[in-house]
């Protein structure tokens, strides 16, 4: 898988060269590119973005520069492109495992107040264009939004994580909460382990989990339980 981000803030992805995804762009199962859109800009002062048509405040991010980072970047139409931004598509494992399946992903992040409208209608007439939202709140830039959905995505591209049986076991992968988790010691500051963790009877341990995981998503997360 190949991704590539457009941003005017590269440096924040940094980050990205250490841990899992640090060890998967080294073993060549990720390959990233990270682009600063300024270098797209043909003036002095390398300005991407300008005062909204129609009034109202904070500035809109300009079309041309981000039109000549994406004839750069999207070499055919195998791409997807990905906008994070408030009024998207919710992001969830879902689309994490969508996306996991895709050979060439571009991230193009804006800044709240947008981007010219025009870039996603010119975007999508050549990549598939998905504009994608975190959550119900509001950030400065989709910057952050990029970071979480390349760690959830990028977990789940195949030989990433070393054991794949990790992946099936968590929230949100067979539609509940995940259970509860324990380790050593079997009691700590006189709190016990769940007995039948230590009964070593798997059948009655499977059957504990199950029902921890729908009591745990009844109460946090009855939503996830909505036909
Ligand atoms: N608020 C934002 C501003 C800019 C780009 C993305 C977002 C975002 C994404 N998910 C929630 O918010």
């Amino acid at each position: 898988m190949r991704i590539d981000i457009i941003s005017i803030f590269p440096e924040f992805f940094g980050v990205l060269d250490i841990s899992l995804l640090g060890k998967a762009r080294e073993r060549g199962i990720i390959d990233l590119g990270v682009h600063n859109l300024r270098d797209f800009t043909h003036d002095r002062h390398r300005t991407v973005d300008d005062t909204p048509y129609g009034g109202g405040a904070g500035m809109v991010m300009k079309p041309e520069p981000w039109g000549e980072a994406f004839d750069q970047v999207l070499q055919d139409e195998s791409s997807v492109v990905i906008f994070p931004s408030p009024a998207g598509e919710r992001f969830t494992q879902a689309t994490a495992r969508e996306l996991a399946l895709e050979p060439h992903l571009v991230f193009g992040c804006g800044r709240y107040e947008g981007i010219d409208q025009r870039v996603i209608a010119h975007t999508a007439t050549r990549a598939r264009v998905r504009e994608v939202s975190l959550g119900d709140y509001v950030l400065n830039g989709g910057e952050v939004a990029v970071m979480a959905m390349i760690e959830a995505i990028g977990r789940l591209v195949p030989g990433v994580v070393g054991n794949p049986e990790s992946l099936t076991e968590e929230s949100h992968e067979d539609g509940l909460l995940e259970y509860p988790s324990y380790t050593k010691p079997a009691v700590w500051r006189d709190l016990e382990v769940p007995p039948v963790l230590l009964s070593g009877n798997h059948g009655a341990i499977a059957a504990w989990r199950h029902e921890q995981q729908l009591e745990r998503t009844r109460r946090v997360r009855p939503d996830l339980l909505q036909p």
